[in-house]
């Protein structure tokens, strides 16, 4: 029952030196020695460590961290990339271009081979960094005994000898002998045993491995309830979650759905270009007359046209660019996964104090007795005996200080300060009941003038149940009877009605510390009550009103009054009118299908005075009715529900290590606009992986019906682009413009559109119509007007010989060129097109994704290089076609753009149409 701060006994100082370094060699102490043994061995006690000598131990010691795995090497990740099954393909096409005796187009697969694992593994690695990184916006702390107070560290400073604080909620930082306490820990990290278990002081050492000594925590493992002192005996890689990391491979990285999707696109995509180019061999020979190696080379183009190798990594990089965009706004998620979740979001359910509101309380009117001050009585009032009883009892039942701690105990010790009542080493405490949120309640046991008192604060209704007296203005008091019952109750009520948080006020004498709980609240006498003011952040208004336009519902779940949550939640917009509010009394009787029911009817909900265990049902509830949902927490037990829903919100200044162990994301600042912030940032990155699925898919058009035409025309018009010239396109020049429209801004009406559905596809059939049909067939009527033009001013007719010393040779290869050129062109208009799914380009800025126009630029040298360079000329059968017809090409980019943008409008207006009906 008692804090750790509060703990005083003799410092001894510790010996420095050798005996640390010793330890350090060899491992460390036997934990299960006697107490004093391991003092000894440790060169420490009772009162931990001195600052100085746990700098030392810090550099003998290294940083309680767990070394990182050694990451995969390149060479070893370079090889997963080279065997990927999509490159697999590509060896296969290279095999058959060897041995249709195409050694330049088998050479310049392999090319593509390598590059292509290069850039998926420097895709990856950066990933990875993304994620990995974020661990630095939440550093751990760790409370310790530190020249003789208790101070907090960062835990990456915790060194043997130090004496840690373990209280519940914390992440136990290292390995630890309980000093005293008793703790109920969670060792599931360790021994994956989901069974809390309880670690004791007292507990004697047992045999048997060290997780099953019943007087030992460890660093990884959570305390979720009771509180400790414990003596650091091992930090970092010498701790037992040390141990298993150093043998333990290192986890795959989950793949997100969205990659499994787009993963499984690729492989149809692949299957498709397999299946074609199998049916088209034959056709070319038998039925359009091309000899073998052409047939062969016509197969390759085809798959080499199709295969999407660079899909997959592309998307992975954007996931990662999203997570790092998300931390900037205050958001830290542990999977790339979550990105993509955020965007689905249907449902947010929300705490209120904090989240919603600033968690500034200031008390601004307080009852004692029978007299209400509505304002509260500022600094220098004489408190009567009634007023001063309460200003002692929530200054006694309290473990914040003035200026730091719970907002709900600093500002009635603050008030309590105005009227000149102070406690601030709570020298006469004899006994705590920490506060629980289930009972909603927070008890003292203090002595005060050899008199010992009793006393609570917490939800009215729970404090006035457990009163039978109440207190005079004289400081007597006399029996609590039914109507006066009544009047408090209507009293608090009208508080409540205002958006306060009220806390109820009483005392009881007492003879003994007693043994329990309920023992000691119990027969009180209500001294009054505090009412706090917690005003919203200014700018939660807003961020619920963006939820509302993007059809996301915010339910407020809390542990405050109803008719607080109603108030606030009217202040901040969440309702309109007046919402239905569920207490958690009511929640419990109700069956799981009513409460699916009451959520699937979509009307505004308030659930308040619920139990963390109650969050766990509306998570369930909300999740049997198909919603995406998410969830915000702070205390131990809300960590049940944060794993349950889609997304766990946890709390990073104000929650606990659990909590944050169970979340998907966790708030820098605790705010709602983030959460908010967050889904917008999830939904752009969805959009942004159609975007470039839709370029990719539009360059597959202009490529494979060339191919077509020259089978199909059984030869007579030569092959209007080369099997090299497509690699150039698929693996030079689209590759930087596609990974610029990953990062593409916000389309505007992001947040004005309803939350994707759970079972939408990533990829469908309007966007592979947009991208081959549209698009692509768009590009494709261009560039081949543009080769045919010039075969045909050359004098060209159908069937005339093109090939190496004929006299059109010269011009074919400027036509193919043209073909090229035109396509790279054609895709430079489609980047533009694609930008946008719904709006027009103008209203999202032509000019607002520097880095599209930097990989245009790229792409616009890469193509000249390829037709301008002598032997890369000679590589790719280029030959820099005419000025006049360079410059046709510069009508081809508005062209395509153009004819989107013209169908976009179309679309806009359909749908704007459609919503005046
Ligand atoms: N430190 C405390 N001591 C006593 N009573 C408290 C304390 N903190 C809160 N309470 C009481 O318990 C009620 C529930 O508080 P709790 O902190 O569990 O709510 P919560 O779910 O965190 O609230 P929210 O959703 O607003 O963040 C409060 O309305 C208040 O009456």
């Amino acid at each position: 029952m008692e804090t750790p701060n509060r703990a005083r006994r003799g410092r001894t100082v510790p010996q420095p030196g050798t005996v640390a370094e010793k330890q350090a060699a060899t491992g460390g102490p036997d934990p299960r020695a006697p107490l004093a043994e391991l003092y000894r061995a440790l060169s420490a006690g009772p009162e931990g460590l001195e600052t100085a000598e746990a700098r030392r131990r810090l550099t003998t010691y290294g940083p309680n961290e767990l070394r990182r795995q050694r990451r995969r090497s390149w060479w070893r990740e370079l090889g997963r990339q080279v065997v990927h099954p999509l490159a697999l393909l590509l060896w296969v096409a290279a095999a058959l271009a060897w041995v249709a005796g195409t050694a330049v187009l088998a050479v310049a697969i392999l090319v593509v081979i390598a590059l292509n694992a290069l850039f998926a593994s420097a895709q990856e690695r950066q990933a990875e960094r993304a994620v990995e990184a974020l661990t630095r916006y939440l550093p751990r702390h760790a409370r310790v005994r530190r020249d003789g107070r208790w101070q907090e560290i960062l835990a990456a400073e915790l060194v043997p000898g130090d004496v840690l604080a373990v209280a519940e909620g914390d992440r136990i930082s290292a390995d630890a002998r309980l000093i005293d306490g008793l703790v109920e820990v969670d060792l599931s990290a360790l021994t994956g045993e989901s069974q809390p278990v309880y670690r004791s002081a007292d507990a004697p050492s047992s045999a048997g491995g060290p997780t099953e000594a019943a007087n030992l925590v460890f660093s990884g493992t959570n305390c979720l309830s009771g509180e400790a002192r414990a003596l650091v005996h091992a930090t970092g890689m010498r701790t037992e979650l040390g141990r298993i990391a150093a043998l333990s491979q290192r986890v795959g990285r989950e793949e997100s759905p969205l990659e499994k999707q787009v993963r499984r696109v690729a492989w149809l995509i692949a299957a498709v270009a397999v299946g074609a180019g199998l049916v088209f061999f034959p056709i070319g020979v038998f039925v359009a007359g091309m000899s073998i190696s052409d047939a062969f080379t016509f197969a390759i183009g085809l798959l080499v046209a199709n295969v999407p190798e660079g899909l997959l990594p592309t998307i992975t990089l954007a996931l990662a660019v999203g997570v790092r965009s998300l931390a900037r706004v205050g958001a830290v998620v542990k999977r790339l996964s979550a990105v993509e979740t955020l965007g689905s979001t249907d449902v947010i359910c929300t705490d209120k104090t904090g989240t919603l509101t600033e968690n500034k309380m200031r008390v601004v009117a307080v009852r004692a007795a029978d007299t209400l001050l509505d304002p509260a009585p500022g600094p220098g009032t004489r408190p009567d005996a009634a007023l001063c009883a309460l200003a002692v009892a929530v200054t006694a039942c309290n473990n914040a200080h003035v200026d730091s701690g719970d907002p709900t105990e600093v500002a009635p010790l603050r008030f309590a300060a105005d009227l000149g009542v102070t406690d601030p080493d709570h020298a006469g405490r004899r006994a705590q009941f920490r506060f629980d949120p289930k009972l909603r309640l927070m008890s003292t046991v203090d002595e005060e003038a050899g008199q010992l008192w009793l006393h609570t604060k917490g939800a009215p209704e729970e404090v006035l149940r457990r009163c039978t007296s109440v207190i005079r203005a004289d400081g007597s008091e006399r029996p609590l009877d039914e109507a006066y019952r009544k009047e408090l109750d209507a009293a608090v009520t009208a508080q409540a009605g205002q958006g306060r948080r009220v806390l109820g006020v009483a005392r009881r004498r007492l003879t003994t510390v007693p043994a329990g709980r309920a023992d000691a609240e119990r027969e009180l006498t209500f001294l009054g009550f505090v009412a706090m003011v917690d005003p919203p952040r200014p700018e939660v208004p807003e961020a619920v009103a963006r939820c509302h336009t993007a059809g996301i519902r915010i339910i407020m779940v809390t542990g405050d009054h109803g008719l607080t949550a109603a108030a606030i939640a009217r202040q901040v917009g969440i309702t309109r009118g007046e919402p239905t509010v569920i207490t958690g009394a009511q929640l419990d009787r109700m069956a799981a299908n009513e409460l699916r029911h009451l959520l699937g009817e979509r009307r505004d909900v308030v659930f308040a005075r619920v139990s963390p265990e109650a969050k766990l049902h509306i998570a369930e509830a909300l999740r049997a009715n198909h919603e995406v949902v998410a969830m915000t927490g702070d205390g131990v037990n809300d960590a049940p529900a944060l794993r349950r829903a889609d997304i766990g919100v946890a709390m990073g200044r104000t929650g606990t290590d659990v909590t944050r162990e169970a979340a998907t994301m966790i708030l820098t600042d605790d705010n709602f606009a983030t959460i908010v912030a967050a889904v917008a940032a999830g939904r752009r990155v969805y959009d942004n992986v159609r975007k470039f699925i839709v370029y990719i898919f539009a360059h597959l058009t202009p490529e494979v019906v060339p191919f077509l035409i020259f089978a199909l025309s059984a030869g007579t018009v030569p092959l209007p682009l080369t099997v090299l010239q497509i690699l150039a396109i698929d693996l030079g020049t689209d590759t930087l413009p596609a990974l610029a429209l990953g990062r593409e801004p916000a389309e505007p009406g992001l947040m004005n559109r309803p939350p994707r559905r759970r079972s939408d596809k990533v990829v469908n059939a309007p966007m592979v119509i947009r991208g081959w049909g549209f698009l692509g067939l768009i590009a494709t009527v261009l560039v081949l007007s543009g080769f045919f033009t010039l075969l045909l001013r050359a004098g060209w007719t159908p069937g005339a010989p093109t090939g190496p010393g004929t006299p059109l040779h010269d011009a074919y290869r400027e036509a193919t060129t043209m073909t090229f050129l035109g396509i790279v062109s054609c895709q430079i208009g489609t980047a533009f097109a694609v930008r946008t799914e719904h709006a027009s380009l103008r209203s999202v800025g032509v000019f607002s994704n520097r880095l599209l126009l930097r990989g245009i630029a790229f792409e616009i040298v890469f193509a000249a290089l390829i037709v301008t360079v002598p032997p890369v000329q000679d590589v790719f059968g280029t030959r820099p076609p005419e000025p006049a017809m360079l410059a046709l090409l510069l009508a081809f980019p508005p062209i395509v753009w153009g004819a989107d943008e013209l169908r976009r409008a179309a679309r806009r207006h359909r749908h704007q149409r459609r919503s005046l009906i």
